[in-house]
């Protein structure tokens, strides 16, 4: 199958680039303003976003279209064909909880440490990438038995002000890392319970709640447990968790964007049972997402490495 590449805009064929896909008024408030809770909810407008796909026959310059509209410029040479199959996974939770550093992690395998910056709306430094299959880029691709998979990850922002951005992007999603702070009962509660923030009239819904309202039905949901490296600031136990998890169904680990522990098997599992259901055979047994991290989990602390 001929992968193709594929790309959002948020305007009417305007360049889309961090600073103007939701307009200057928005991304130019990147600053430290935007960490203070603002009482005026964003507004988004979920008809403005369209999707393009390039479609056409393999080596007729569909990527390198796309280079040269990101980017302006044309890389000659090597041809390498798109292949393989692949998803779009989206990270959610509160603010500050690690997404943009979990993500870090999984792509540059480094920690983003030093000041917060939050996330506004969509972070294109992430979405907005020309993929070319491992090579350059932000999309990471992953391999699962012997097969490509494309993982593109959205980073999104976790404040509520953002929520209605983000929400126009939960149907293209496949799968959804749901992140809480082990350190911040908040985030944990915020998975499944729904408060009203009188002072500004702002709803907030749980995480689980706009899943249910916004996703796909079948979306592929795993829930974890940040900044597991914080064990002196933990509020959150691992069987908080754990339980929270069993109740919906879904698998769940505690992780460290600074250290790295389970970080590459999170991605790895969600890689893996997307691709099994999308490549399921009938007389196949289900593949068992609970049973690969628990298995993975074991051998991770005895030989390094994912199978
Ligand atoms: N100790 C520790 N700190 C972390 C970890 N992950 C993130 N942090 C810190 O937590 C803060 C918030 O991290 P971000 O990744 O920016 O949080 P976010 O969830 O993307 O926040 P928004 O963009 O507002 O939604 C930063 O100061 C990070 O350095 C972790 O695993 N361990």
């Amino acid at each position: 199958m001929d992968f193709t590449a594929e790309f959002e805009t948020a305007d009417h064929g305007e360049t889309p680039n961090p600073d103007s896909a939701y307009g200057s008024s928005v991304m130019d408030t990147d600053t430290e303003d935007n960490q203070t809770h603002s009482t005026t909810p964003f507004t988004y407008d979920e008809d403005l976003t369209h999707k393009t796909i390039l479609v056409g026959d393999s080596g007729v310059g569909k990527t390198s279209l796309l280079v040269q509209f990101d980017q302006g410029k044309f890389i000659p040479g090597s041809f390498s064909a798109t292949v393989g199959i692949g998803f779009t996974v989206m990270l959610l939770g509160d603010s500050a909880v690690g997404k943009t550093c979990i993500l870090v992690r999984f792509k540059d395998g480094a920690f983003l440490g030093g000041n917060f910056i939050a996330t506004v709306g969509i972070d294109f430094r992430i979405n907005f990438v020309i993929e070319q299959w491992g090579t350059v880029g932000q999309n990471k691709v992953v391999t699962v038995d012997n097969m490509k998979v494309k993982l593109q990850i959205w980073d999104t922002a976790g404040q509520e002000r953002f929520r209605s951005v983000t929400h126009a992007y939960y149907r293209d999603a496949q799968a959804l890392l749901l992140l809480y702070d082990i350190t911040r009962k908040s985030s944990f509660d915020n998975i499944r319970c729904s408060h009203v923030i009188f002072f500004s009239s702002v709803t907030m819904q749980a995480w689980l709640t706009e899943i249910h309202e916004y996703a796909q039905k079948d979306v592929v949901i795993m829930l974890l447990g940040n900044k597991s490296d914080m064990a002196a600031e933990r509020v959150i136990k691992h069987e908080d968790g754990q339980k929270l998890a069993k109740e919906y169904g879904v698998p769940f680990m505690e992780t460290s964007a600074k250290t790295g522990v389970n970080v590459e098997l999170a991605f790895h599992a969600i890689a893996r049972e997307l691709k099994h259901r999308a490549a399921e055979q009938p007389h196949e047994p289900k593949f068992q997402i609970h049973d690969y991290i628990e298995s993975q989990k074991e051998k991770s602390t005895c030989c390094g490495g994912l199978m």
